[in-house]
C-alpha cells in the first residue's frame, strides 16, 4: 500500500468506523459492564484498544493510536494532552533518580526547561550534546546513562543528526532513544526504521494541521511499549475524544498538505537565499544545512518550517521586519495551514554545548498553503522595512 493510500486507511476499520467514514466521536469517563466476565476481560486487556475506563481511550482513541503505529511503525502509541506532554511523559517512563540523560543542544527551548526545571531537581543529570555528532557521542556515555534525547532536524536552526548511528551505539549500551519527530510527522521519517525506541509527536503541528487542537503522542517499539503505557496512564495523561477526532481527520490531508507545504516552502527558501541581507538559510534540503546528507538519506521530503539568517539587525531593525505582515503572523506553534514568523535574537544563548557560528538574528518561517507568490511579496516588503 503507498503512503497517502495508507493515511486514507489507517484506523478506519470497519470495527472502528462501522457504516460510516470516520470513526465517530465516543466521550466517555465511565465505561459499563454487564458481566463479572467482561469485567476480568477487560481489566486483563485494559491497555490493549479493549474498553476499560475513559482514561484508557474509546474507540475514537483507538481508532487514531492504531492509525499513528501503523503510519510510524511502532508497536503501541500513547495519547497526551500535547506534545510538551508526551515529551515529558516519555522521559519520565524511562528515568529516575541518579540517572544521566543525554540531551541534544538544539532541542525545543520548553524540553531544555523541563530538563532544568523538573529533572535536574528530581536528581536526573542532564547533558547537552552537539546535534551533529554521530557514533562519537559514545564518548559521552556514562554508566548511569539511561536515555539519548533526539529532535532532528534541531527546533529553530534545523540540524539533522544522524539518528541510526546515535542508535546503533544506545542499543548497543544498552541506553534507550527517544527522537522528537514533530517535524517529519509520520509522513517524511519512519523513525523505527532509523532504530529509535520512542517516537514523539507534537500532533497539534502537521497533523491537525489547522492550529486548533493540542495533542501530543508518543509510540514505542515492542521491547518499550509496555513501560511507556504503563507510565503514562499511571502518570494520568489522557486526550480528549473530540480532540482525537479532529487529529484523526487531519491525518487525511497530511500527505497533500505537506506536500504543498514543501513545494511552497522551497519557493520561498530559494528566493530568500539570493537575498544579499540574507547570510544564511537553515533549511534541511539545502546541502548548506548542517546534516543535508542525513536528510536525503532518512527522510522521504521537506515541509514549511525552515529558518533563515540576516546579515544583521538588532531588535528595532528585527521588529520593523517582522511587523506589518500581511501574511505571516507571530505565534508560538507552526504546521498548521497558515504561514507564520518567529523571530530569535540571540541563538547562541539558548546553546550550551555547541556553537551558533553566526551573529545576525535568525527568523524562523513556517510557509503556509498561501500562494508563495503573495508570501514573498510579504517578504519583500519586509525587507524593505528592514533596511
Ligand atoms: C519539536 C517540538 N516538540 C514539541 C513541541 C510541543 O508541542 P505542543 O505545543 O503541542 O506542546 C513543539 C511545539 N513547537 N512550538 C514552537 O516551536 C513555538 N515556539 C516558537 O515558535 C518560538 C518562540 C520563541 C522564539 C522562537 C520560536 N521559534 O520556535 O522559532 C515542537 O516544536
Amino acid at each position: 500500500m503507498k503512503q497517502n493510500t495508507r493515511l486514507i486507511q489507517a484506523g478506519r476499520g470497519k470495527q472502528w468506523i462501522g457504516q460510516a467514514v470516520n470513526p465517530p466521536v465516543v466521550r466517555a469517563s465511565t465505561i459499563t459492564f454487564d458481566t463479572m466476565a467482561e469485567l476480568a476481560h477487560a481489566s486483563q486487556h485494559k491497555g490493549e484498544r479493549v474498553p476499560y475506563y475513559g482514561r484508557r481511550g474509546t474507540s475514537t482513541h483507538f481508532a487514531f493510536q492504531e492509525a499513528i503505529c501503523e503510519l510510524e511503525g511502532g508497536a503501541g502509541c500513547a495519547l497526551y494532552p500535547c506534545g510538551a506532554a508526551a515529551v515529558s511523559g516519555s522521559l519520565l517512563a524511562f528515568l529516575q533518580q541518579g540517572d544521566h540523560l543525554l540531551m541534544v543542544d538544539s532541542v525545543y527551548e520548553p524540553t531544555r526547561a523541563l530538563c532544568e526545571k523538573v529533572l535536574r531537581p528530581m536528581g536526573v543529570e542532564t547533558q547537552y550534546y552537539d546535534p551533529m555528532l554521530g557514533a562519537d557521542i559514545e564518548r559521552l556515555i556514562r554508566p548511569n546513562t539511561k536515555v539519548i534525547f533526539l529532535e532532528s532536524p534541531g527546533s529553530i536552526t534545523m540540524e539533522v543528526q544522524d539518528v541510526p548511528a546515535i542508535c546503533r551505539i544506545a542499543r548497543a549500551n544498552g541506553i534507550v532513544t527517544i527522537l522528537d519527530n514533530t517535524w517529519a510527522s509520520p509522513i517524511l521519517c519512519r523513525p523505527f526504521a532509523l532504530g529509535v525506541d520512542v517516537s514523539i509527536q507534537a500532533a497539534t503541528k502537521y497533523i491537525v494541521g489547522h492550529s486548533d487542537v493540542m495533542l501530543g503522542t508518543a509510540s514505542a517499539n515492542a521491547s518499550h511499549w509496555p513501560q511507556l503505557r504503563e507510565h503514562s496512564y499511571l502518570l494520568g495523561y489522557c486526550a480528549s475524544a473530540d480532540d482525537v477526532y479532529q487529529a484523526s481527520r487531519g491525518l487525511r490531508t497530511l500527505g497533500v498538505r505537506l506536500a504543498q507545504h514543501q513545494q511552497n516552502a522551497l519557493q520561498v527558501a530559494e528566493w530568500l537565499a539570493q537575498r544579499p541581507e540574507v547570510e544564511t538559510v537553515r533549511h534541511p534540503a539545502f546541502a548548506s544545512t548542517p546534516g543535508h546528507a542525513f536528510f536525503q538519506r532518512d527522510f522521504a521530503g521537506s515541509n514549511g518550517l525552515f529558518s533563515f539568517v540576516l546579515k544583521q539587525g538588532g531588535a528595532k531593525a528585527v521588529a520593523a521586519f517582522v511587523e506589518g505582515m500581511q501574511y505571516f503572523k507571530m505565534g508560538f506553534s507552526w504546521g498548521g495551514y497558515e504561514s507564520l514568523i518567529s523571530p530569535t535574537l540571540n541563538v547562541q544563548k539558548l546553546r550550551t554545548a555547541s556553537e551558533w557560528p553566526y551573529q545576525g538574528p535568525l527568523i524562523r518561517l513556517h510557509i503556509g498553503l498561501e500562494d508563495p507568490a503573495d508570501l514573498i511579496a510579504d517578504l519583500e516588503l519586509a525587507f524593505q522595512r528592514y533596511q
